[in-house]
């Protein structure tokens, strides 16, 4: 090869080389699609007062938008500290049951009637079947959720039991990641570098 083109192959794998440093790749610990909107839901939930089950639920379209978020709570102007948070008193009118409006209603109420057509919910606890009527007549056609734990209630398998028959999937989220910290510090430091 001629001294002179092998000097400029050098200077293009050199030029291609310096070309590559500049190129910034994207971050790779980013919060995948299913972790974040599982995580809002998951924030949401730590709006509710319920001493024993916090629940929050995110309803997302198919672009991935955020179009509501909701959590477990007493109707609105009814007080956390009027209403009874109990959940075995004798008096049935003392149990939080009687009032308590469930995350995903909420999260459905909250879309402020914006059509749901489509959209999937994320909620951190198995819709019951009084929202499962909701979901179904909403046009939410998928859940994913992360406990299950009354599973074997007559009231969640009942919810099963309609979300088959009109074949809305539902299946357990995995988180990627264990855990996500979020920690308000972090911004205000970054504030002063
Ligand atoms: N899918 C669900 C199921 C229950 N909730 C709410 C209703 C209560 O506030 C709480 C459950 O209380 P527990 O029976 O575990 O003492 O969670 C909901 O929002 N969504
Ligand atoms: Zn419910």
């Amino acid at each position: 090869m001629p001294k002179e083109h092998k000097e400029k192959c050098e200077d293009a794998a050199d030029l291609t080389a310096s070309l590559a440093k500049l190129h910034i790749q994207k971050r790779q610990d980013y919060l995948h699609w299913d972790d974040y909107f599982m995580a809002t839901a998951l924030l949401s939930s730590r709006r509710s007062k319920d001493p024993s089950t916090q629940v929050g639920a995110c309803i997302v379209d198919k672009h991935k938008r955020i179009v509501a978020i909701g959590y477990n709570g007493f109707p609105r102007d009814c007080s956390d500290d009027v209403f009874s948070w109990s959940k075995d008193n004798s008096d049935p009118l003392e149990n939080k049951n009687m009032y308590v409006v469930h995350a995903e209603a909420n999260a459905i109420l909250n879309s402020n009637s914006r059509s749901l057509d489509g959209t999937r919910l994320y909620t951190t606890l198995f819709p019951c079947n009084e929202c499962t009527k909701l979901i179904i007549q909403s046009g939410i056609r998928e859940i994913y959720y992360i406990s299950d734990k009354y599973a074997e209630k007559p009231i969640y398998r009942a919810s099963k039991r309609m979300l088959d028959a009109v074949g809305i999937v539902y299946q357990r989220h995995v988180p990627t990641q264990k855990q996500i910290i979020i920690n308000f510090d972090d911004t205000l430091k970054e504030e002063s570098k």
